[in-house]
């Protein structure tokens, strides 16, 4: 780890400054798409009109013989394309690849202007957050960027889950973590064959009633990825980055897609990825505060003034502590309410 003193200086001659904070905008779901594949790229201008970051993916989904071309459609879909407030990512190969080098090499010289975060797959420890830091800083300069593009770290094996808080702070450029469960799920040998959500199997079961085993027992299905993204979050909060719950494979269940992501919301993320279109309504959903919710924090922060003391509202005990709550809620209400003139309506901000 890099001295306190010198985190912040830049890691090559003419690089950009590192940024002190992290920008937190609109990111309730990371759109991928295979910029290799024709269709979904003629879809990307209307779709980036539509989600908060939009991903071009050169990673896992993409067939070995055409890594060289969804990294050449990335560049020429980027070039071409106006995208507003969106964000622009890419996930790149993994760093044990032939592919990352030309990967990083092409895509900050080509089209690091409109770059804003490159996700890392399977990263293991800060070593390989470091090893990236540097040689992006080396590609910035030569670009003549003016400023630094952030780095995104997909948890996915178990190596990274034991290595997450000293992943979440090895760089200035560290912007957040993403669950990668199918990965993760092969790294850990679990006994699953999906991407992402639950396992029916995986459960609790009530006491026995009577000596007949199978009599009156009831049993609820338990989440598989409690801890993890629970550990997640709070390297991601404790470093001052942003988490996010990854891929839903099951596309045809938009229900139990719509459950996952609203766990991960609760439990503080801020986004999840959508795999294919039908998943960007649900994590545009799940991710925006309910008005309801906004109604109520709104009463909260009014009613208790300057955030100290406790005031009762419709029966319950408010006081610092939920207060910060509601400003959390509050403050997620009014970056989305910038963006999207539909939830201004709704927050009533
Ligand atoms: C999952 C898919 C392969 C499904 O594609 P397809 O069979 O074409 O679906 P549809 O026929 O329903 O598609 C309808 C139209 O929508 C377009 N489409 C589909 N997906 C997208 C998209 N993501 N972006 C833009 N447009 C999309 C189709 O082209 C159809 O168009 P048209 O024919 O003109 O009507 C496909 O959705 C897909 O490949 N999605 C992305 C998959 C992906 O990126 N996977 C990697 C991330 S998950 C992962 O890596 C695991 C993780 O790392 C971990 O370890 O957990
Ligand atoms: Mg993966």
């Amino acid at each position: 780890m890099r001295p306190p003193r010198t985190f912040l200086r830049p890691l090559a001659v003419g690089a950009p400054a590192p940024v002190t904070e992290i920008p937190v905008k609109p990111s309730r779901m990371i759109h991928f798409f295979d910029p290799s594949n024709e269709k979904m790229a003629a879809k990307v201008p209307d779709i980036a009109a539509k989600v908060d970051i939009i991903l071009g993916n050169l990673e896992d989904a993409i067939k070995t013989e055409m890594k060289e071309a969804a990294r050449q459609g990335l560049v020429d879909i980027a070039k071409k394309t106006d995208f507003g407030e969106t964000q622009l990512w890419t996930r790149v190969n993994s760093l044990d690849s032939p592919w990352v080098l030309d990967d990083l090499t092409t895509l900050v010289t080509e089209i690091g202007d409109k770059l804003d975060v490159i996700m890392v797959p399977k990263v293991e420890g800060a070593q390989d957050i470091h090893y990236v830091d540097r040689l992006l800083a080396q590609l910035e300069a030569r670009a003549g960027l003016d400023r630094p593009i952030l780095v995104h770290a997909i948890l996915e094996t178990a190596q990274g889950m034991v290595n997450v808080e000293e992943i979440a702070g090895a760089s200035p450029r560290m912007q957040g973590l993403s669950l990668g469960p199918a990965d993760l799920a092969a790294s850990r040998r679990m006994k699953t064959t999906r991407v992402g959500g639950g396992h029916p199997g995986y459960l609790v079961r009530t006491d026995p009633v009577s000596d007949d085993l199978t009599e009156g027992r009831t049993t609820a299905q338990q989440d598989l990825w409690h801890y993890t993204i629970a550990r997640m979050v709070d390297a991601c909060a404790a470093h001052d980055i942003l988490p996010f719950y990854g891929p839903f494979g099951d596309i045809k269940d938009v229900v139990a897609c719509e459950d996952q992501f609203r766990n991960a919301y609760l439990l503080g993320c801020v986004g999840a990825w959508s795999l294919h279109p039908v998943q960007i309504d649900i994590a545009k959903k799940v991710f925006s505060p309910d008005p309801a919710d906004v109604a109520h924090a709104k009463r909260v922060v009014e009613a208790m003034g300057d955030g100290s003391g406790a005031v009762m509202i419709d029966g319950k005990m408010e006081d610092d502590a939920s207060c910060k709550q509601c400003l959390v809620m509050l403050d997620l209400a009014k970056a989305l309410a910038e963006r999207d003139p539909e939830l201004a309506e709704a927050y009533d901000l």
